[in-house]
């Protein structure tokens, strides 16, 4: 078995509200292997942020509250770890990137000055050294003209060359895990495309892990290695990014394929929407939290919650049709090609 950077086991977060406390993600549990792109995929809504925040324990700054779980990274419980530890971790070993990287930057100091900040918090470096270092991140994020570059002020940047500059100042530590919260949704398409690019790159050059937010599934198809899909705060299916694209069992996975412009699933050239909303936190349905969007569901799905179950190929997902056998209505029927075995410590059930 390949080693982990990060193990996520039935992480649970919520959120106080007037009505109580709600779940925004409920008994997630994904793996990152070392050197390797999972892409966290699914609806605004669905729980991608909150999951990343809760990992770099930043999810208490935002009012939320770790209540179950474990984020092994490196093999030691982030969840257990005090906020001082975290800052340690934070930027050094994990560093994380989001959507709008005007937000990530000081409007009233350079680019330069920025970088050499980000590496005199966690080197010792002379102030000449760490310019030196922020002008070279400035190269390997292929900035033309670093020196230059280094000298400008955020608004005298294009939107991609600031997440550039991010990308720059995550990675100035040399971290072992990336997580890119919807990194390029911000941009035009032309850029989003150079910047994926750029950060596969720079994934291989300085040897890293990366965990990847994206709504897109196109964005997903082009760096994923693993793809995990998220709905309503839950995992409800996980493998590799050929599982996902060429034998999703989810419906809900293969809402979201269908809803790919040009991808196959399109219906005579109009695109495809999953019918209905995600639900308020407050009201997720009883049993699949999908079923009343799902185009199959069926009595079980109204009031028991499916197991997280693998198959012997390692691919998992969350939907009771896998045991209808023949009778399967999804596309491409995948009960006859894989075996489960359930898997988490989701309710086990039994069968009405
Ligand atoms: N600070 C907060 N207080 C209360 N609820 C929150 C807070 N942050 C997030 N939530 C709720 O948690 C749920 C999951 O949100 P999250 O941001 O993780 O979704 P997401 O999958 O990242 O969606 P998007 O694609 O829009 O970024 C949502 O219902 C959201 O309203
Ligand atoms: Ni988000």
């Amino acid at each position: 078995m390949a080693e982990k950077i990060l193990e996520i086991r039935n992480l649970t977060t919520g959120f106080l509200t007037d009505g109580g406390m709600v779940k925004a993600t409920d008994r997630v549990s994904l793996d990152i292997e070392k050197g390797k792109t999972l892409c966290v995929v699914g609806e605004s809504g669905s729980g991608k942020s909150v999951t990343a925040l809760s990992v770099m324990r930043l999810i208490e700054y935002a009012g939320g509250m770790i209540t179950e779980g474990e984020a092994r990274f490196d093999k030691q419980d982030l969840v257990q770890k005090s906020q001082l530890d975290m800052l340690n971790i934070r930027g050094s070993r994990i560093a994380m990137i989001f959507q709008d990287p005007m937000s990530a930057l000081n409007p009233v100091f350079t680019v330069g000055e920025q970088i050499a900040e980000s590496l005199r918090t966690h080197k010792r470096l002379s102030k000449k050294e760490a310019w030196r270092q922020s002008v070279d991140m400035l190269r390997r994020v292929r900035i033309p003209d670093p020196e230059i570059r280094a000298r400008q002020y955020p608004h005298e940047m294009s939107g991609g060359m600031c997440q550039r500059v991010v990308i720059a100042m995550a990675l100035a530590c040399n971290p072992e895990l990336l997580i890119a919260d919807e990194p390029t949704s911000a941009l035009d398409v032309t850029v989003q495309a150079q910047i994926l690019e750029l950060l596969l790159q720079l994934k291989q050059e300085f040897r890293m892990s990366m965990l990847l937010i994206t709504h897109d599934m196109g964005v997903a198809a082009e760096v994923a290695d693993r793809i995990t899909v998220m709905y309503a705060g839950a995992v409800v299916e996980e493998g590799t990014a050929a599982d996902i694209f060429e034998r999703p069992r989810h419906p809900y996975t293969i809402g979201l394929l269908q809803s790919i412009p040009g991808l196959e699933g399109e219906r005579g050239g109009e695109l495809y929407t999953i019918r209905g909303a995600i639900p308020p936190l407050s009201n997720i349905p009883p049993g699949c939290r999908f079923h009343p969007r799902c185009l199959y569901a069926m009595d079980l799905c109204r009031t028991n919650e499916p197991p997280l179950r693998r198959s012997l190929s390692g691919h998992m997902a969350a939907c009771w049709l896998d045991d209808t056998g023949a009778e399967d209505p999804r596309p491409g029927n995948p009960n006859n090609r894989e075996t489960k075995v359930t898997i988490g410590n989701r309710p086990e059930v039994t069968f009405p």
